[in-house]
């Protein structure tokens, strides 16, 4: 098939567009380069854009001919949402329109789209599925709900079919080390953790250690970037107009912040200095996916299952390129 990957010099759309190339499919990506790089696609392959430039995606689908969108281009900082929202109402909800319009008069109507388990808040039943209510607790998790809707009526009236993917917490690299995470300002876990093995940061900070888990700092699932990649191609496979797939991907395992940092400091035999810091607003204690639905829909389960394993592939991209991508 012929895809269109809004956002996918970015981290997980790169991943994902990388994966889709290598099973066969013609593979373009659509990125304004806010926070993607030009080193984690391949130059031939990149149209730089943005999708507020509606005519330019209209002209682009008809030219290349385009069969379906892998949708990962967003602003995705909670915290950020917070204090900006005006950003993410515009560059989440305004641009996202602008993209499925483009799509109408093109007469494209596949759509995979990155949602989030920002969308479901803060629920107090864990694990988390499908029909946990969403009620989100910041303006990121609110836009992309949004869009959600949008989908669901566009489906409705003019015979889109979709998925909306509701990913928890994107962790990892490419195994080979050529491809990985690496954002400015860099605000996730992981990457953070690894840059404190690195000798470019003094210690990691923990944001609380007073939540109400086991070992008193939040719980999160930690998703591989490749098993996400894997679940978008299987998702598009099964779209057809009409057909609206709503599913959670994560792997079903809670790993705290301590937990995590011990598997990065097994993987890159550094001690790791921590200190204990106020709490993140905005921080649930605990998010875990049921993922059974993309098990039962898609035939999709997570592949890496043990944090270390996952953390292993972020240190092999972290080790090979310290500073990141060079763009
Ligand atoms: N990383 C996670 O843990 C996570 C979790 C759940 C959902 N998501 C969602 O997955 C998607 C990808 O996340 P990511 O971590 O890879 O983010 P990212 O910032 O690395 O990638 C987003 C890409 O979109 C591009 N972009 C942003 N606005 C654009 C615009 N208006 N026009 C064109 N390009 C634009 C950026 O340059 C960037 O390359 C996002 O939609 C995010 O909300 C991510
Ligand atoms: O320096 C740090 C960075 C993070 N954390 C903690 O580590 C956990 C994971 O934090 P991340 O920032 O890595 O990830 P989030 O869970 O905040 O965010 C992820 O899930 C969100 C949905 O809740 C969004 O989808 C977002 O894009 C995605 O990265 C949180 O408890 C956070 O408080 C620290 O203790 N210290």
């Amino acid at each position: 098939m012929k895809i269109l990957v809004s956002g996918g010099a970015g981290y997980v759309g790169s991943h994902t567009a990388r994966h889709l190339t290598r099973e066969g499919h013609d593979v373009w990506i659509y990125d304004n380069l806010s926070q993607g790089h030009r080193g984690a696609v391949p130059a031939d392959r990149l149209i730089v854009g943005d999708l507020h430039e509606g005519e330019k995606l209209t002209s682009l689908m008809r030219e290349l001919k385009i069969d379906a969108v892998m949708h990962f281009a967003a602003s995705a900082l909670v915290g950020e949402s917070v204090t900006d929202p005006a950003k993410y109402y515009r560059n989440n909800i305004v641009a996202t329109l602008s993209l499925l319009d483009a799509m109408r008069a093109a007469d494209v109507r596949r759509i995979v789209f990155s949602s989030t388990c920002a969308t479901y808040g803060e629920p107090d039943q864990m694990p988390i599925t499908e029909s946990t209510t969403q009620s989100p607790v910041n303006p990121y998790g609110f836009t992309k709900l949004c869009i959600e809707h949008a989908l669901a009526d566009y489906a409705n009236a003019y015979d889109f079919g979709y998925a909306a993917l509701r990913y928890f917490n994107a962790s990892g690299a490419s195994p080979d080390g050529d491809i990985g995470e690496d954002h400015d300002p860099e605000s996730h876990l992981i990457p953070i953790v690894l840059q404190v093995a690195l000798g470019q940061r003094e210690a990691i900070s923990i944001f609380g250690d007073d939540y109400p888990t086991p070992d008193g700092t939040c719980i999160r699932d930690y998703i591989h970037v490749d098993d996400l990649a894997a679940a978008h191609l299987t998702a598009m496979e099964k779209l057809a107009p009409g057909v609206a797939l709503k599913l959670n991907l994560g792997t079903g395992e809670g790993v705290s912040v301590r937990e995590v940092i011990e598997a990065c400091r097994d993987v890159t035999g550094h001690a790791i200095p921590e200190t204990i810091a106020p709490r993140r607003p905005g921080d649930p204690p605990e998010l875990v996916a049921d993922a059974s639905l993309a098990l039962q829909q898609l035939g999709w389960k997570a592949k890496y299952l043990d944090i270390r394993e996952t953390v292993k592939t972020a240190w092999n991209w972290h080790v090979a390129h310290p500073h990141g991508y060079d763009d």
